[in-house]
Order: C-alpha cells, then sequence, then structure tokens
C-alpha cells in the first residue's frame, strides 16, 4: 500500500465589493473588523466563511444579511488567480462579488465597528486604510474594474 500526502481543502471565504451602483461605481463600501486580535482594527470585504451545502452566493447574502442587515444584488465576480478565488493564507480563498445594496441601510451590525464609503477616483484613501494585507491585490482589481 502506498501511502500519499493529500493537501487538505482550502476553506472558501465570500466577501462583497459593495459599491454605490452596479452600472457606474463611484464609491466602495469597506468594513473595519472587531476581531480575532490578529485583524482587529483592519478594513475588509463584508462577508464571510461559506458553510457546509451552501452555495457561495447563498452565503454572501446571508453574511451581509447577518453582518450588515442588507440585501444585495449582485454583479460581476471580481476573479481571482485561484478557482477559489484569491489566496487570503496557507488555509483559505476567498471569491468576491460587486454589489449593491437592493434594501436595507449598512449598519455595523456584527463583526465590524465601522463602515465607510470610499470614493473609488480616491486611490490613495483607498491605499491609506489598514486593509488586511491579503486584500490589497482584490482593492487593486476593483479599482481596475471600475475604471474600465
Ligand atoms: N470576511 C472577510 N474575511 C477575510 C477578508 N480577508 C481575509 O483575509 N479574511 C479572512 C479573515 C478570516 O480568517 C476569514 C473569514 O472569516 P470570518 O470570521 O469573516 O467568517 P465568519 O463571518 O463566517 O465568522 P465565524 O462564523 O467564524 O464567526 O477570512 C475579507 O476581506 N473579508
Amino acid at each position: 500500500m502506498t501511502l500519499r500526502e493529500t493537501a487538505p481543502a482550502l476553506r472558501q471565504i465570500v466577501g462583497a465589493a459593495i459599491v454605490d451602483s452596479l452600472a457606474r461605481p463611484t464609491a466602495l463600501l469597506v468594513a473595519r473588523r472587531t476581531a480575532p486580535e490578529q485583524f482587529a482594527g483592519m478594513w475588509e470585504f463584508p462577508g464571510g466563511k461559506v458553510e457546509t451545502g451552501e452555495s457561495c452566493t447563498d452565503a454572501l447574502h446571508r453574511e451581509l444579511r447577518e453582518e450588515l442587515g442588507v440585501d444585495v444584488s449582485l454583479g460581476a465576480e471580481v476573479n481571482g488567480p485561484l478557482p477559489g478565488g484569491w489566496p487570503l493564507n496557507a488555509t483559505a480563498v476567498m471569491r468576491v462579488w460587486l454589489a449593491e445594496v437592493a434594501a436595507g441601510d449598512p449598519q455595523p451590525l456584527q463583526d465590524h465597528d465601522e463602515l465607510r464609503w470610499i470614493d473609488l477616483a480616491d486611490a490613495p484613501a483607498l491605499a491609506a486604510l489598514s486593509w488586511i494585507p491579503a486584500d490589497r491585490p482584490i482593492v487593486s482589481a476593483i479599482l481596475e474594474l471600475a475604471g474600465s
């Protein structure tokens, strides 16, 4: 019998790049995490882990209802370099979609202590935020999408 090492599956995370308008995006909603300690105070895309048996988009709608109290319409996916989207760390990858609020007023109900709309034309203001480091290439991809 041959023992073969199999790489453990990567944990699938989903996130939303919520913009003011999918048709003509001019601002991006960013969220500041409260936990865990390693990420507290850092800015990110609202979202979270996909649960067993859940589709990525169902998970994203659920997370946005829980965290921000909003229903969204999803736009294009912000494609990353991997089948699971963007690499976050050794064990997780994140798929990200552009999104627009369809119902509700975003509030930091859970997992965040502040939300902020940032002008997409102000790249330095976006870059100045203390992002979770793995998110920076995603921010660049969103700026490219929004500018095209
Ligand atoms: N939501 C989100 N998580 C991110 C981003 N960037 C990044 O590295 N992560 C990491 C942080 C966490 O280790 C993981 C997401 O886990 P989470 O804590 O948000 O998931 P969750 O809401 O389902 O939380 P829980 O059920 O475990 O409490 O991905 C991002 O932009 N958004």
